[in-house]
C-alpha cells in the first residue's frame, strides 16, 4: 500500500465522474481533489449530488464512469481485498450517527475492530476508550446505549467510531445538522482539534454556513452535476454563479460572515493580551 504523503499532497483525485439512478444523471464528467490534511466542506443546493459523491468514494456506490484515485490507488478497479485495506484507513460519520440501537456506544466503537483486526477484548475495550474520550464523551457514556444519548453526544458517539481505526481520511455527512449553535461550534472545534493532532483529512457535506466559516480550508460547491467552484471560502464567494451568490450573499451567509469576522477579531484579542 502507499506510503503516507505529505500535508497538501492530492490524497483522493476524482476524474470524469459520472454516476446516475436510472435516467437519472447526478454528476457528469465531475473532477475533484482533496489534498492531505484539509478540512474541504462540500455544499450545493439539495439534491446537487452531495451523499451520492460521497457514497461514490467510499465505495457505496458504483459509478457509471470516471475514475476515484484514493492514496493514489484506483478503487473503482481494485479487488474486494485491496478494498477492504483501503477502507481500513478511512472513517464515515453519518447525518444520524448510524449506531447500532441494540449495541452501547463502547460496543458501536468495537464493531470496526473487530471486523478488521484480531485483537484481545482487553484492547478493544482500551481502544473504543480512547476514541470515546477522543471524540468529547465523558467515559460513562461508553455504557450507554444510542437511544439514552442526546444528538450531540450520538454524533460524538458515530464520530469516535468512525475513528476507531485511526482512519488517514474522515467523511462526514451533515455532522451539525440538528444541533444547537453551541453543540454545532463545539462539534467544529472538535473537527478541527483532531485534524491538527492527527493529521486527520476531513470531507465534510454540510448546509452550515457557520461550519464552512469556523472550520473549512476549502469549500467545493456542487451545481449541475459538477464542482461549479472550489477553494478557500473568501475567493468561492465571490464567484458570480447564482447559487453561490445567493448561498453566500443572501441573509444567512452575510450573517455567518459577519459572525465569522467577530470571532476572528475576538480570537485577535485574546492573541493580543496573552503577548
Ligand atoms: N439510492 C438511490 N436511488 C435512487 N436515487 C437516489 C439514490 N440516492 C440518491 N438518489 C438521488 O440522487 C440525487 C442526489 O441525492 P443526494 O442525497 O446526493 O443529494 P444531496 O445533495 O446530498 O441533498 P441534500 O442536501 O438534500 O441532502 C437525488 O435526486 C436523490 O433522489
Amino acid at each position: 500500500m502507499t506510503a503516507r504523503g505529505e500535508k497538501g499532497d492530492p490524497i483522493i483525485e476524482i476524474k470524469k465522474l459520472t454516476t446516475g439512478f436510472g435516467s437519472q444523471i447526478i454528476h457528469q464528467d465531475l473532477d475533484l481533489t482533496v489534498k492531505r490534511g484539509e478540512i474541504l466542506g462540500i455544499v450545493g443546493g439539495s439534491g446537487t449530488g452531495k451523499s451520492v459523491l460521497l457514497k461514490a468514494i467510499i465505495g457505496l456506490i458504483k459509478p457509471r464512469s470516471g475514475a476515484i484515485r484514493i492514496f493514489g490507488e484506483d478503487v473503482l478497479s481494485m479487488n474486494d481485498r485491496d478494498h477492504r485495506e483501503i477502507d481500513r484507513r478511512l472513517g464515515v460519520l453519518f447525518q444520524d450517527g448510524a449506531l447500532f440501537s441494540a449495541m452501547t456506544v463502547a460496543q458501536n466503537v468495537i464493531a470496526p475492530l473487530r471486523e478488521h483486526l484480531n485483537l484481545s477484548s482487553e484492547l478493544q475495550q482500551e481502544i473504543a476508550s480512547m476514541k470515546i474520550t477522543l471524540s468529547g464523551l465523558p467515559l460513562d457514556a461508553a455504557t450507554k446505549y444510542p437511544s439514552e444519548l442526546s444528538g450531540g453526544m450520538r454524533k460524538r458517539a458515530g464520530l469516535a467510531r468512525a475513528l476507531a481505526m485511526d482512519p488517514d481520511i474522515v467523511f462526514l455527512d451533515e455532522p451539525t445538522a440538528g444541533l444547537d449553535p453551541i453543540g454545532a461550534a463545539k462539534f467544529d472545534d472538535l473537527i478541527i482539534s483532531l485534524k491538527e493532532s492527527l493529521g486527520l483529512t476531513v470531507f465534510m457535506v454540510t448546509h452550515d454556513l457557520d461550519s464552512l466559516h469556523r472550520a473549512c480550508d476549502r469549500v467545493a460547491v456542487l451545481a449541475e452535476k459538477k464542482v461549479r467552484a472550489i477553494g478557500p471560502l473568501e475567493e468561492v464567494r465571490k464567484n458570480d454563479h447564482p447559487w453561490i451568490q445567493e448561498y453566500f450573499s443572501g441573509p444567512r451567509g452575510r450573517a455567518a460572515l459577519a459572525s465569522s469576522v467577530q470571532e476572528q477579531d475576538r480570537s485577535g484579542d485574546r492573541e493580543a493580551t496573552v503577548e
